[in-house]
């Protein structure tokens, strides 16, 4: 099984942006992951666009976007444009979701699907073929250093 390292940017120390970039990259992490929140469909708000503006610009290496806010289709390519090279969407956010996974991957960046800890991966299994990753939660969706949900160990195996 192949390991892939993927720092979770919204741990970062804030008032340093540009340094834990470059250090993050020459320490050689594979995916800068950034955990985008609106306050509404999780409690919280965390990054935006102008620190995947500024991680793509101490850094080639790939960004991921995981979208945790309403509605994602209407602000998906504010993320493209800013330099994401992955889109997570959640179902649970947005109405038209192979409609949306379909205009991610046609911009030309990968798709994926994030599904939280209380959403069967039943509910997603029509549209496993038309992502390119999918991400299972194991803590509820909006803030770092929670405790891991055991039962989607199960989930994570199936
Ligand atoms: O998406 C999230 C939280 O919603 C994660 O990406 C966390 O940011 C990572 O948390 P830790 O692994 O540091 O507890």
């Amino acid at each position: 099984m192949e390991r892939i390292l993927c720092p979770s940017m919204m741990c970062a120390d804030y008032g340093s942006l540009k340094n834990e970039v470059i250090a993050l990259d020459s320490a050689g992490i594979d995916i800068f992951h950034c955990d985008i929140m609106d306050g509404s469909f999780v409690p919280n708000m965390t990054m935006g666009i102008m620190d995947i503006k500024t991680i793509r610009k101490y850094s080639d290496k790939p960004i991921d976007c995981h979208l945790m806010i309403e509605n994602p289709s209407s602000k998906v390519d504010w993320f493209i444009d800013a330099g994401a090279d992955i889109i997570y969407i959640h179902p649970e956010s947005e109405r038209y979701v192979i409609k949306t996974l379909a205009y991610i991957k046609s911009r030309g960046v990968k798709a994926g699907i994030a599904l939280n800890p209380d959403t069967s991966i039943e509910t997603v299994m029509e549209m496993l073929n038309l992502v390119d990753y999918v991400m299972v939660m194991t803590v509820n969706p909006g803030f770092a250093g929670q405790t891991f949900i055991d039962f989607t160990k199960d989930k994570i195996k199936n």
